[in-house]
């Protein structure tokens, strides 16, 4: 669906922009395991600020197509996010479900500013609203993978966005 080339290259225009957005301060990107780690590390690779980086795990796919609704943290930040300037990073939003559960629990911790940054979004998926500051790529309601993304854990490593086709 995205080849590697356009992924990259909209990544540096992503972190080109964060960097300037948040010029003079500092930044500290919470990724969501496991599927943004891959997104993560591309982002913080192109921004030109200083930057700090966290790991949250939540899941609520499993191993299906379908999020369960239920969002199950599996592992909790390392860090305080109090005063700091935070970006959270995810793969994909799809429902918004586990979004929509991360965002206030983390507001509670008080960090300086919160703001989303997701690489692919589903807005035709969408089943609650959540205020997203940078988009990489709006997709069509399809089942991707790679570039983090999973079906049934595999094809994360994948360089590209690809469509898993059903069997
Ligand atoms: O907007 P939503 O409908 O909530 O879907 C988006 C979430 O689903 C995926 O995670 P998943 O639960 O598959 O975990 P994974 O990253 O470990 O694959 C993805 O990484 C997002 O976190
Ligand atoms: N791999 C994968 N995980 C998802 N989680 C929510 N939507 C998707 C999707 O389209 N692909
Ligand atoms: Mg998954």
């Amino acid at each position: 669906m995205i080849s590697e080339e356009d992924v990259n290259k909209r990544i540096a225009e992503m972190g080109a922009q964060i960097s300037e957005d948040y010029a003079g301060k500092e930044i500290h990107l919470i990724a969501i395991l496991k599927g943004s780690v891959f997104f993560a590390c591309e982002l913080a690779k192109r921004i030109t600020i200083p930057v700090t980086i966290d790991f949250m795990s939540v899941s609520s796919y499993g191993n299906s197509r379908e999020s369960s609704g239920i969002v199950k943290i599996a592992k909790d930040l390392d860090e305080p996010i109090l005063d700091k300037e935070v970006l959270v990073v995810e793969d994909i939003i799809d429902s918004g479900k586990t979004l929509n559960h991360l965002k206030p629990m983390l507001e509670s911790r008080n960090p300086a500013s919160l703001h989303l940054c997701t690489l692919l979004s589903k807005p035709d998926r969408r089943e609650v609203e959540v205020p997203v500051r940078y988009i990489g790529f709006e997709v069509p309601d399809e089942f991707v993978v790679g570039y983090g993304l999973d079906y049934a854990q595999k094809y994360r490593n994948l360089p590209y966005i690809g469509v898993a086709e059903e069997e």
